[in-house]
């Protein structure tokens, strides 16, 4: 009999350890780990709203935010903060500029002070600084474990392999020509749709479009068309997650059966299917005896799948930093998604602000007539147009050889360029404008991995303890009046011309539409340089104005976005 408990205890000892340590795990989280961190960051006066178990301030927020953008706003101002970031205007002010809210059981402790921002987004914290659980959780299948979710040595590694194809003098080159191409494709389209009823279109849909077919033939050698299916499935599973994300702070619910769950599964199975397919006809043409860089071009596929030929050369393919199928996969899903999304939105945004201000208008047009006549744009057009003044090419020869280091210095020194020489003409001070009024991605936000100071030096020092989460309130910064005048939430575009007092804030990092530092937006330049070339050709080929059906309201979904979409009345110009 004794025998017989001994040997039941001894069979149950396993399942008990793995009971056991499933409960420290759960206490660790859920409640050591928060405690630590809040009496941390109380010890240095960092307060905010009071946290309920598990679920933190979750709920406190969605009801602020669904109460805030439930109508559209009443008229066409552009004081969004409050719509948006409602949260972040009550708990500045009762907590200060720097407070805490909880999301589930994750800390995020907001940050608007310039030198703390700088610092947290620079390279000395840019190895213990990254993207949490949770988020990496909200976006696995629409993402998966590409770029924009990477962490540590494998985001550095994977961010050195594809930055080349997004350098200076690769957009020089055929992606320049592609971009016009597919702008006045759509320019077509949308001459179409008015001759065939009425005069007026939604922009943003056909934004969403162009936008696609620009990222899908310079960086997938393939078209919008072939595309469609897989934007329809990233744009669907977007949906899904961020429906089936809402519960991620009940520990264990990601394990949870539901309809969601069931549904992203099969849509995800869906999207990796279709993009397997077009790899492995990249790689079959790749492998005719032809580089695979070569064959399958220089955008980004066919970096990732150089990337691959080179690990089997050397016999580490899927190494821990190597690329296997599912790291491109996961990769391609990412450029998919942030190729398109953001830059759509930019242009959607930017032509909602031109068709309420004609005078804006009719200056970018002018200036669009003078640099590129009647012909569509090209690379040498463009720095004239605006502030991508496109380093010289030879300025990036030997691109593939240079070390990881200077291969990001010369990126920075790209970018430095870019904004230093080019915030001089119309339509570039336009797209500045609108990307300070409406930026696509509304929050930054940054897990530290250790416990890290930012500040000091005589100004304030904030000690975030390992496991704090820092958000950037980007569009709160963009839209500060302290820092930016009295006319913050005015379309001012002339406010980013050359010696115009109120520069200063961008030179001083308060201008973030791209972040800033090693983690910035890989595709910044090729932003820039797409929303040059697309809002020239609609301008040279439209006037526009604002619809009477457009409803003003901006929400957040992820991505700062239109609610209702931006109708625009067209007047179709005489056609180049
Ligand atoms: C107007 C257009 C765009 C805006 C406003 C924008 C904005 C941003 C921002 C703010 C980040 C930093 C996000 C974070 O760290 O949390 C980012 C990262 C990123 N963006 Fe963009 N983006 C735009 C266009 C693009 C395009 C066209 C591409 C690619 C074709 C792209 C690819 C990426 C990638 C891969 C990252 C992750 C970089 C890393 O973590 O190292 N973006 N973008």
């Amino acid at each position: 009999m004794a025998l017989g408990v001994a040997g039941l205890v001894l069979a149950a000892l396993p399942l008990l350890l793995l009971l056991t340590r499933a409960a420290w795990v759960a206490v660790t989280c859920y409640y050591l780990t928060p405690l630590r961190i809040r009496r941390a960051l109380a010890a240095q006066g960092v307060l905010g709203p009071p946290p309920r178990p598990l679920v933190g301030n979750l709920r406190h927020v969605s009801a602020l935010v669904a109460a805030s953008t439930a109508a559209a706003m009443p008229s066409l101002s552009h004081d969004i903060v409050p719509r948006l970031l409602p949260h972040y205007v009550l708990w500045s002010k009762s907590y200060g500029s720097i407070f805490v809210y909880w999301y589930g059981s994750e800390p995020r402790v907001c940050v608007t002070e310039a030198g703390m921002v700088r610092e947290l987004l620079s390279s000395r914290h840019a190895h213990v600084t990254g993207k949490s659980w949770m988020q990496r959780q909200g976006a696995k299948h629409f993402i998966g474990r590409g770029l924009i979710m990477a962490n540590g040595a494998t985001w550095w590694h994977q961010r050195r392999v594809v930055a080349p194809a997004f350098m200076a003098d690769r957009l020089r080159g055929r992606v320049v020509a592609h971009m016009a191409e597919c702008a006045g494709k759509a320019a077509r389209a949308m001459r179409e749709a008015v001759a065939r009823g009425g005069n007026e279109v939604e922009v943003g849909a056909h934004m969403a479009r162009l936008a696609g077919d620009i990222v899908a033939r310079t960086e997938f050698g393939t078209s919008y068309d072939t595309g469609k299916r897989i934007f329809g499935l990233i744009e669907e599973l977007q949906r899904l997650t961020a429906r089936s994300s809402r519960y991620l702070w009940v520990p264990g619910s990601q394990y949870f059966p539901s309809k969601y769950r069931r549904e992203i599964k099969r849509l995800n199975g869906e999207l990796e299917g279709l993009l397997k397919e077009s790899i492995e006809r990249s790689r079959e043409i790749a492998d005719e005896g032809r580089t695979p860089s070569s064959a399958c071009g220089t955008g980004l596929l066919g970096m990732l799948l150089a990337e691959t030929g080179k690990k089997k050369e050397e016999g580490t393919n899927s190494g821990e930093l190597g690329y296997d199928t599912q790291t491109i996969v996961d990769e391609c899903k990412t450029f998919f998604f942030a190729g398109h999304e953001t830059s759509a939105l930019l242009l959607t945004w930017a032509i909602m602000l031109l068709a309420t201000n004609p005078s804006w208008q009719d200056k970018a047009r002018a200036e669009v007539a003078a640099v590129c006549g009647n012909a569509p744009p090209t690379a040498d057009h463009l720095p004239k147009l605006t502030v991508v003044s496109l380093p010289p090419a030879n300025h990036a020869a030997g691109r593939h050889r240079v070390s990881s280091m200077l291969m990001l210095s010369c990126i920075y020194v790209y970018i430095y360029i870019y904004i230093s020489i080019c915030i001089y003409k119309q339509l570039q001070m336009v797209i500045n404008e609108t990307l300070r009024l409406y930026p696509p991605a509304t929050l930054l936000p940054r897990m530290a991995f250790e416990d890290i100071t930012l500040g000091g030096a005589g100004g304030e020092e904030l000690r975030v303890p390992r496991g704090a989460s820092v958000w950037i309130p980007v569009l709160a910064i963009h839209h500060d009046e302290a820092v930016w005048g009295p006319d913050a939430h005015e379309f001012r575009p002339d406010r980013f011309a050359p010696g115009h007092r109120a520069r200063r804030p961008c030179a001083a990092g308060r201008f973030l539409p791209f972040a800033s530092g090693p983690r910035n937006c890989v595709g910044q330049a090729y932003a820039m340089v797409e929303a040059k070339v697309v809002l020239a050709v609609m301008l040279a080929s439209f006037r526009f104005g604002i619809s009477d059906e457009y409803r003003h309201a901006p929400v957040n979904v992820l991505t700062l976005r239109p609610r209702h979409g931006v109708p625009v009345r067209l007047l179709p110009l005489p056609q180049q």
